[in-house]
């Protein structure tokens, strides 16, 4: 049976990544005894860097040995620990969002096939 992933109304706005950024700057000065943020922070861009690839390997785990809902799971760590990142690095997500825009309708293996040879 195919698997349909029921989404609240609040998320197909599309704007949950956008509060979610704004959640981060504004925790990210925060008491890191009670926030993850603000922790995170703290520790510096090694650390959050670290986490951002221990994310990476618990999804990809999950997509490989586990089911959806721990796929679900682990894709909130990994884009939350992503939007920590670029905003302890001053990067806005709109510009993300930019970036894909630009790339929309070219496929991958025409840009790459582009791309000048070495
Ligand atoms: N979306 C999230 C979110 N997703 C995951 N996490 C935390 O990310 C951590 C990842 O879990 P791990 O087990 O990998 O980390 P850990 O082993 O505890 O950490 P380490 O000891 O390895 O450093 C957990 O502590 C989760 O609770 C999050 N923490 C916060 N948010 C959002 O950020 C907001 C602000 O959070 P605070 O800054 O904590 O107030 C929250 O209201 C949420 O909206």
């Amino acid at each position: 049976m195919a698997w349909r992933i029921m989404t609240s109304p609040q998320s197909q706005s599309g704007d949950t990544l956008s509060r979610l950024e704004a959640t981060i700057a504004a925790r990210r000065a925060a008491d890191p005894e009670s926030s993850y943020v603000a922790k995170l922070n703290a520790s510096g861009l090694g650390k959050m860097s670290q986490k951002l690839g221990e994310e990476a390997t618990e999804t990809i785990i999950a997509a490989l040995a586990q089911g959806p809902k721990e796929l679900i799971g682990e894709s909130a760590d990994l884009l939350f620990h992503l939007m920590v990142l670029l905003g302890a690095k001053g990067v806005p997500f709109a510009d993300v969002l930019a970036e894909l825009d630009r790339r929309e309708g070219v496929s991958g293996i025409a840009e790459k096939a582009s791309r000048p040879k070495d």
